[in-house]
């Protein structure tokens, strides 16, 4: 994020916005919401509250700055496309919400920090869908939620539940983290210029606090279980590269911990017989719920098997 702008009070008005004349850059994602109605129900489904600290991502024209800045105590916009961020400026400047506005020039991802929120509020660019959501899960302090339009693809991955076609590892990583919702579809034809796909509204909840495990255990191992979503565990982990994979894990975990490895390992039979312990090995990824993949990586690591060294 660049450094903050002020923004110079003139004589233009909140509310309207002269972007006939200004031509989208598709490739930065800006497709700008033509229907004030979904501005709206966007609005109203944000629920902000008057002490809100608001994080907007891509406020493009500025549609959904407006109404995010008659809600909210301030709106932090992060615009990487100068011509928007002078579009915006243009926008609130000399009306009666200047004030409550600050400008962050720059790419949003590229910023070292970002700035204190309450609550974030955006129709992201689409290409910043999975590094945005994980960032946000990861600010501190923990933003309460946040109110974002996706692609309709990457929504129903997000939102999906154990048995659904679009269940995946995005799925599960983020609903580890957080409580996910879908709020309202939004059709193509409601973008200028309309995007190749239709889209969707969810709200994310961060669970506060967050799990208490080690991440990159879990995300080890949640890459092997979703090897292949339709196999059952004890399928995926007899596959000789994985069991070598955990073998060599195993070892360089006891050489750290200064332990030694029982001669007679047989590594196959060590997961084999973790599993059946755990009642999961009969399990595939697709139908697992957080609560099955947080036992069984207990189980894993409680026998001395790791994902992460
Ligand atoms: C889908 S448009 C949303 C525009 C407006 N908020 C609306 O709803 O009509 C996405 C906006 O994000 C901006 N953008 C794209 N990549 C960005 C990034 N990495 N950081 C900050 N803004 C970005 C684009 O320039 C564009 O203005």
């Amino acid at each position: 994020m660049g450094k903050t702008m002020k923004v110079k009070k003139t004589k233009a008005a909140a509310g309207t916005s002269n972007t006939q004349a200004l031509p989208f850059n598709t490739d930065k994602g800006q497709h700008i919401l033509k229907n004030p109605n979904i501005v709206n129900s966007i609005i109203l489904k944000s629920a902000i509250k008057s002490t809100d600290t608001v994080l907007e991502v891509g406020p493009g024209t500025g549609n959904l700055t407006v109404k995010l800045l008659e809600q909210a105590k301030k709106v932090i916009a992060c615009e990487i496309d100068p011509r928007m961020v002078a579009e915006l400026n243009k926008r609130v400047m000399g009306t009666h919400l200047h004030n409550k506005l600050e400008i962050r020039p720059g790419d949003v991802m590229k910023a070292e920090e970002w700035p204190y929120f309450d609550v974030s509020v955006a129709n992201l660019p689409y290409q910043i869908s999975s590094p945005f959501v994980f960032r946000l899960l990861l600010q501190r302090p923990l933003p309460r939620y946040a109110v974002l339009m996706f692609q309709k693809e990457f929504a129903d991955r997000l939102t999906a539940k154990p048995g659904d076609k679009e269940y995946s590892r995005l799925s599960v990583n983020v609903q580890l983290l957080a409580k996910v919702e879908h709020l309202m579809k939004v059709k193509r034809t409601e973008f200028r210029p309309p995007p190749q796909v239709d889209s969707a509204v969810v709200r994310i909840e961060p669970k506060n606090p967050p799990p208490n495990i080690c991440y990159p255990e879990w995300e080890g191992m949640l890459r092997l279980a979703f090897l292949r979503k339709n196999k059952t565990l004890s399928s995926i982990f007899h596959q000789k590269q994985i069991i070598e994979l955990l073998r060599q894990n195993y070892e360089a975990i006891a050489k750290v911990q200064k332990k030694k490895v029982p001669e007679d390992l047989d590594m196959k039979t060590h997961i084999e017989s973790t599993l059946v312990e755990s009642g999961l090995g009969e399990k595939r990824a697709r139908h697992m719920t957080i609560e099955d993949f947080l036992k069984l990586l207990l189980a894993f690591n409680k026998n001395g098997i790791h994902f992460h060294v």
